[in-house]
């Protein structure tokens, strides 16, 4: 079986990045295998658990480019180097250039944690609870040009609880995160994801809960 070459792109720790490296390790038929991991960030920590895994890592440090579009020219250079089939975004806070988006089409997919299109954009858990929302959650989107808006591919509801401050909420949420973002992997490196007309037809194969997730 030939698997699916995955490059993941980084900002941060690195838990999701890390989910989709044990789930590839610990599954001989698991369909994807991470073949790379960059960051645009040095220091980041994701670069350590990838490293320690014996996957290859680069870093493309946003703050050497004179511009988004030179940044991003010098992001895909480096991605094509390991020559992927897709690019999953775990973490990665910079906003892509169209440019960059229309060479990837179909082929870039992100988690946000939030149920989108509600909360598209950053501080997530806090504006959820500001809110007053009961219940949250994650998905995993084919990344367009328009920010958190692609076609969705699976999300996992996770319930808001009394007493939940933004740590506690962003915690509960990324759990279901790290399950999230293996299926959503496993089911479109299994060819179960098909987008048309803007939306992402999802074979679940029987599999019920594979799209639809809900935390417990
Ligand atoms: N064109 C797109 N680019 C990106 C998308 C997308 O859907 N379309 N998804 C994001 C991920 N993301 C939320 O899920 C997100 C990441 C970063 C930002 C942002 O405002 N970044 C700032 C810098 C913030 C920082 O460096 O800490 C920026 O780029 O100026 C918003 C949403 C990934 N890219
Ligand atoms: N808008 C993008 C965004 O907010 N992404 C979020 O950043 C965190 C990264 O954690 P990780 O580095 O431990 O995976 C995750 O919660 C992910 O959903």
């Amino acid at each position: 079986m030939t698997k699916t070459r995955v490059v993941v792109l980084v900002s941060g720790r690195g838990s999701n990045m890390a989910a989709l490296i044990d789930a590839a390790a610990a599954e001989p038929d698991f369909p994807a295998g991470i073949v790379a991991v960059i960051s645009n960030r040095p220091g980041a920590g994701a670069l350590t658990i990838a490293e320690r895994a014996g996957i290859a890592t680069a870093i493309v440090d946003h703050k050497a480019y004179g511009s988004r579009a030179e940044f991003d020219a010098a992001l895909d250079k480096a991605i094509r180097s390991f020559e992927p089939d897709l690019v999953c975004l775990a973490g990665f806070m910079r906003i892509l250039t169209d440019g960059f988006i229309e060479g990837w089409a179909g082929r870039l997919i992100n988690i946000h944690p939030a149920l989108l299109p509600s909360f598209k954009g950053l501080d997530t858990h806090a504006r959820a609870l500001a809110a007053g929302v009961k219940l949250h959650g994650c998905t995993v989107h084919i990344v367009t040009a328009e920010m958190d808006s692609g076609p969705i591919i699976a999300q996992a509801a996770v319930p808001v609880l009394d007493g939940d401050d933004e740590d506690a909420l962003a915690a509960r949420v990324l759990a279901a995160e790290h399950l999230l973002y293996v299926r959503a992997l496993k089911l479109w490196a299994e060819g179960r994801v098909r987008v048309t007309d803007g939306k992402a037809l999802v074979d679940a194969g029987g599999d019920a809960d594979a799209t639809a997730l809900v935390w417990p």
